[in-house]
This record gives structure tokens, C-alpha cells and sequence, in this order.
């Protein structure tokens, strides 16, 4: 067999329902290879070596029992990030505030991916709360991206996409709210979705912002993305928001992307997410996607959206306001951290002390704008205001999907930044969303899907494809029709070509 750690999961799947090799031996060349690499990429919080092996073990005894496979994913390993909770494994949300803390029951999404004997190799890293676009926010360190050590590898989900990138784990789960999906997989060469708002289950995942918080699959390449879609995806009883339709079929859709045809196919260039901000090689990328689409059949038209300018400022006041709220559980009183106890002590004393050293800088300064946001007297003029922004923007994408079946921009504005380079400035960490917020606050599903290497960085280029909501099927064929040129002109996807790491 070849080396485990470089095979796509669809491939992992079918060995071993083929008898080819074991969910063991896949899982234990998965463990091996975050012990060789995790020192110096730090994707993972917690690695769950001996129960990721129980489970391999028991999935392989249903097999030999000669029980079907329980999905097309059966024994393939995953990294899940550590914002769902897993019960009885540790849970931190990227924060001090949870550490140590050990939930009692599963995340919908875990249970899923649990019930199609998907292996969850341990728990990835994060911003603190999923607030930040480097992983650097973490209270745990920052991950390094596989591409180069001395860079970062986007966030929220920073940890699951470089785990993807250094071969740790041929699958990821992210969560986006304004990006963490899409910039981190970007960022990295991997691929990353976010589906339409509702489209998975959210019970069990720490809430960042209520009205945007969306969970979804990432990969290396599209196909094994589909294939970890149409595994989390659905209706679910316990999560309210959840939208009560069947998964969309993506597997369908990226089979008959791989054709390589896109005639008939409308796509939308937005014109307001392609000038200043963004790097050269970046635009230079996205440009030649673009001429790529035109290759392949699809006719190009430019779409305007006057007021995705006003996306970032409005996401500003939203997911603050939001964060506030939701953040307002960690108080000592229930789990986690608790600071400052004594008999002498108030409960609102040991609350101030336990959210004074429990959070970061960066969820602080989020609690406090959106706390401010939402007082009286200001509440129309900050979050009210936002919300109606939110509602134009909606507007521009649905007249923007009366011209096109689906829009693209570049995913993040810039290739992979140096760690610390832009910590101490918060606006400068916020504008990496720039591309990715305004799909957030429709709600619609958006990927990055990898366009190759940027010319002037040699790091990997995100292109983003939106498409109306509910459309993921449509989104997923264009972006498997792009990755199947992207492959019969380099003989593999982006993350195959990644820099091979040291190992220990
Ligand atoms: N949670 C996310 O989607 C990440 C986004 N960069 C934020 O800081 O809000």
C-alpha cells in the first residue's frame, strides 16, 4: 500500500472495504504522522490516540463480520474542531475559560460522524471562540502552516486546515461564522465549505454568533469534501434553525463536474471583491481562474454588489453584539474556569475575576463593542442599522443570482501572513474576511477551493464560489469541474505539491 497519510479519503474508504488495508492501520499511520509532524505545526489541542484505535478496531470487526459499510466514509480519520463538543474528550474552544472541562455528550455533527464510523483523531486548534483569522488567538499557542512554518494558517479554523495540509487527517470539520472555513482553507490549499445557514446541525458546537455560526466539511481535494458533507448535513430536531429538507446530493454533483464542462454555466465575477486590498498574486490567481471558467465553457459576467463595501462594518456590530450575548454563560457559576472562590467572595466578584483572566484580549474586546452596541439608546443606531445593511446585501446577491448560477472572488485577500505580523492590529486581522463576509451574512453556501500557488509569495490561492442558497449542488460541480483541469494540468491537487515537513 502506499503511504496512508497521502491518499484521498474516497481512496482510504474503498481499501478498506476492500479488504486492502484496516481502519487500524489507517488510523495508527495517521497518529504516527501527527507524532512525527505536531511538534512544529500544532494543529492539534488533544489527540485521542487510544480511542481513535477502539474505534478503528470495532469498525473493523463490523466489517469482517460481513456488516455493509455504515457510509462511504466508514474507517477514514477526521480532525474535529475544537469548538464541537465529543463527550468525555477535552473541549476548549480555544479559550482558558474551558480548560479541562469535559462535556457530557455528543455534538450532533460527532454522533454523525461517529454513526458513519468516521475515526476522530482528536481535537483541532482555534481562535479563542472562533474569533480571529490566524489561530493565533488561541489560548494554546498558535498553528503553523504546513506551507511554511513561519506563517500562519488562517482562522478561526487554522488547526483543521493545516491539519489537512501536513497530512494528519485526510478530513476536517470547521466552522465559519465570517470565514473561518473559507480563509483557513485558502490559506493552506485545502478546501473548505460552508454550507447554506441551517444546513447542518449546530446542537453541540459552542455558540460564537447565533444568526452566522455554520458548521462544515474540508478536505483536500472536493470530492472527499462532498462525501464529509453528505455525511453532516441535515435536519436535525435539536437545533431550531436547522433547515428541514434533504441533504443536497453534492457527491452527484461533483461527478459530473469531473466532466470538465461548464457551457450553459453562468458565472459572476463581483466586481466589488477584486481591487484594492488584495494581493497581486492573488489577483493574478483569481484572474487566471477566471480565464479558466471561460475554457471550460461558462460565460463570464461582471455583477455588482454595491453594498458588500458595507459587509465588514455591519459584521462588526452583529457578531459582537451576538458574541456578548452567548458569552455571558462563562460566569464561573456553571463550568469551566472559576476564579477568585471564597466564603468572603460575592458571586459577582469571582464572575469579574474568572472573565477577567479566563478570556483573551480579542473576545474582550468583542464583549465590550458588542455589550456597547446593544445598550439602550444605541441599540437602532448600532445593531439595528446593521441588520438593515444585512438585509441590502441579501439583496444584492439575489439580484446578482438573477445574472449568474453562482459568483466567485479570490477567498482571502492575501496569501499566508507571518505569525505576529498582525496581532497588534486588529483591523488589519478583521479585513482578511473582507471576501467571505458578505456570503455570511446571506447565509448562503460558499467555498474556497484551491487556484494554485500565488506568483509573487509561492503560497496557496483560495478562489471562492457562492452560489444562491440552497445551491450547493451547483456550487460543488463548478468547483469540482475547476479542481479537475487544475489536476489534468499539474498531475494532482494543490496540497499534493505542499513542502514536505521535518519529521520527528
Ligand atoms: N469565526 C470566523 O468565522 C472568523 C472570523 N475571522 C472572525 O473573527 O469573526
Amino acid at each position: 500500500m502506499s503511504d496512508l497519510t497521502r491518499m484521498t479519503a474516497a481512496s482510504l474508504a474503498a481499501a478498506i472495504s476492500q479488504g486492502e488495508t484496516t481502519a487500524v492501520e489507517v488510523t495508527q499511520a495517521h497518529l504516527d504522522r501527527i507524532a512525527a509532524v505536531d511538534e512544529d505545526v500544532h494543529a492539534f489541542l488533544h489527540v485521542s490516540g487510544a480511542r481513535a484505535l477502539a474505534q478503528a478496531a470495532s469498525i473493523d470487526q463490523t466489517r469482517r463480520e460481513g456488516a455493509p459499510a455504515a457510509s462511504a466514509l466508514a474507517g477514514v480519520p477526521l480532525a474535529l474542531k475544537d469548538i464541537l463538543v465529543q463527550e468525555g474528550v477535552p473541549t476548549t474552544a480555544g479559550s482558558k475559560m474551558l480548560q479541562g472541562w469535559l462535556p457530557p455528550y455528543d455534538a450532533t455533527v460527532t454522533r454523525k460522524l461517529l454513526d458513519a464510523h468516521v475515526v476522530i483523531l482528536g481535537k483541532t486548534n482555534l481562535d479563542e471562540f472562533a474569533m480571529g483569522s490566524s489561530t493565533e488567538n488561541s489560548a494554546y499557542g498558535p498553528t503553523r502552516n504546513p506551507w511554511d512554518l513561519t506563517k500562519i494558517p488562517g482562522g478561526s479554523g487554522g488547526g483543521s486546515a493545516a491539519a489537512l495540509a501536513a497530512f494528519e487527517a485526510p478530513l476536517a470539520i470547521g466552522t465559519d461564522t465570517g470565514g473561518s472555513i473559507r480563509q483557513p482553507a485558502s490559506v493552506t490549499g485545502t478546501v473548505g465549505a460552508k454550507p447554506t445557514y441551517g444546513g447542518v446541525s449546530r446542537y453541540g458546537v459552542i455558540a460564537l454568533a447565533s444568526s452566522l455560526d455554520q458548521v462544515g466539511p474540508c478536505a483536500r481535494n472536493v470530492l472527499d469534501t462532498a462525501l464529509l458533507h453528505e455525511v453532516i448535513g441535515g435536519h436535525d430536531p435539536r437545533d431550531s434553525t436547522s433547515i428541514n429538507r434533504p441533504v443536497p446530493q453534492v457527491v452527484n454533483a461533483v461527478k459530473k463536474g469531473q466532466s470538465q464542462d461548464l457551457s450553459g454555466m453562468k458565472i459572476g465575477v463581483v466586481k466589488q471583491l477584486r481591487g484594492a486590498g488584495y494581493q497581486k498574486g492573488v489577483i493574478e490567481s483569481f484572474d487566471a481562474a477566471v480565464e479558466t471558467m471561460t475554457k471550460l465553457g461558462a460565460e463570464i459576467v461582471e455583477v455588482d454588489c454595491p453594498h458588500f463595501q458595507y459587509a465588514l462594518a455591519a459584521y462588526y456590530l452583529i457578531l459582537p453584539s451576538e458574541c456578548s450575548s452567548n458569552l455571558a454563560r462563562f460566569d464561573a457559576m456553571r463550568y469551566g474556569l472559576r476564579v477568585g472562590d471564597s466564603p468572603a467572595a460575592s458571586a459577582e466578584e469571582v464572575m469579574s475575576l474568572t472573565r477577567g483572566q479566563g478570556f483573551g484580549p480579542e473576545v474582550k474586546r468583542r464583549i465590550i463593542l458588542g455589550a456597547y452596541a446593544l445598550s439602550a439608546g444605541y441599540y437602532d443606531a448600532y445593531y439595528g442599522s446593521a441588520q438593515k445593511v444585512r438585509t441590502l446585501i441579501r439583496q444584492d446577491f439575489e439580484t446578482a443570482y438573477t445574472q449568474a448560477d453562482v459568483l466567485i472572488s479570490p477567498a482571502s485577500p492575501v496569501t499566508a501572513f507571518a505569525i505576529g505580523e498582525k496581532v497588534n492590529d486588529p483591523m488589519a486581522m478583521y479585513l482578511n474576511d473582507l471576501a467571505t463576509i458578505p456570503g455570511s451574512l446571506a447565509g448562503i453556501p460558499a467555498m474556497s477551493v484551491p487556484s494554485g500557488l500565488a506568483s509573487d509569495t509561492q503560497l496557496p490561492v483560495g478562489l471562492q464560489i457562492m452560489a444562491p442558497a440552497l445551491g450547493e449542488e451547483v456550487m460543488y460541480q463548478v468547483a469540482a469541474t475547476f479542481e479537475a483541469d487544475y489536476v489534468s494540468r499539474h498531475g494532482g491537487v494543490v496540497a499534493d505539491s505542499a513542502p514536505e515537513l521535518e519529521t520527528k
